[in-house]
């Protein structure tokens, strides 16, 4: 029986989404390749702001296609702001797309340059009453996206999730996961580039201003491994390892990407 839902394999890949999800086909779809030469600095982006509530996280999840941490977003609790944004965008979840080895992995390509894996910050805008209100708007979405390189020295601050992995390793798997604010992932710079997109995976809705940190996070050989370790499958299915949940790269059809920084 051909799966029938969306992934990254032959059958139900990127290639496929479209059939079943038309706006993939859409003119400001994401991920894209970050080109220097034609970014614009823009000297009136304000900084951004996370003021994240550890008290907010509450789960971890392997749905056999990332490995999600959700958090309680019924009210203003863990917020971003400022930025390319107008008002408070409440954090709901955080997820994670990398590759089958370090060269690539990434799903913004910057420059040429793949990066290992990367990591998601999901917030939407209350406006809109709901998540499911906010996908149908153009200021609906704030994703943080933070680059993952492989070097030397662990990043201690990415052990908690990678300490969970061994509890969701098959599809389906969720384990509690509490007290933990990601702002301890954000790398040492706030410079960034931001530019109007969409989400990454179906049904890929133009709701998202992307936030894209331009410093990398470094994390080992062995965490990337642990990442790799994680199962597309259910636990009873024959193994299959969840590796390689990126998109390609979109067409930028003319859409400006902005830099805070010079
Ligand atoms: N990878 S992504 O963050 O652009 N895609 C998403 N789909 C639903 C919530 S986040
Ligand atoms: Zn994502």
């Amino acid at each position: 029986m051909a799966q029938s839902v969306w992934g990254y394999d032959r059958e139900n890949g990127p290639e496929h989404w479209h059939e079943n999800y038309p706006m993939a086909k859409g003119d400001k779809q994401s991920p894209i390749e970050i080109n220097s030469k034609d970014v614009r600095h823009d000297s009136s982006l304000a900084p951004w702001h996370a003021s994240y509530d550890p008290g907010a996280a509450k789960t971890i999840l392997n749905n056999g296609r990332t490995c999600r941490v959700v958090f309680d977003d019924t009210f203003d609790r863990s917020v971003l702001r400022g930025g390319p944004l107008i008002g408070a965008y409440r954090l709901r979840q955080l997820h994670l797309h990398w590759g089958s080895a370090d060269d690539h992995g990434s799903e913004h390509v910057i420059d040429g340059v793949k990066y290992a894996a990367e990591l998601h910050l999901v917030h939407w805008n209350p406006k809109h009453g709901n998540f499911a209100g906010a996908l149908k708007q153009p200021d609906g979405v704030a994703v943080v996206g933070v680059f993952l390189k492989v070097g030397k020295t662990p990043k201690p601050e990415m052990k908690r999730i990678l300490e969970e992995i061994d509890n969701i390793k098959t599809k389906g798997k969720e384990a509690p996961f509490q007290h933990f604010d990601p702002s301890i992932l954000f790398p040492k710079s706030r410079d960034y580039w931001t530019y109007h997109g969409s989400f990454t995976t179906p049904p890929c809705e133009e709701c998202v201003t992307w936030i894209l940190l331009r410093e990398p996070i470094e994390v080992s050989p062995d965490q990337m491994a642990r990442l790799r370790s994680l199962s597309k499958n259910g636990e009873n299915e024959p193994m299959c390892p969840l590796v390689d949940n990126w998109r390609p790269l979109q067409p930028v059809k003319g859409r400006i990407v902005r830099a805070s920084f010079k």
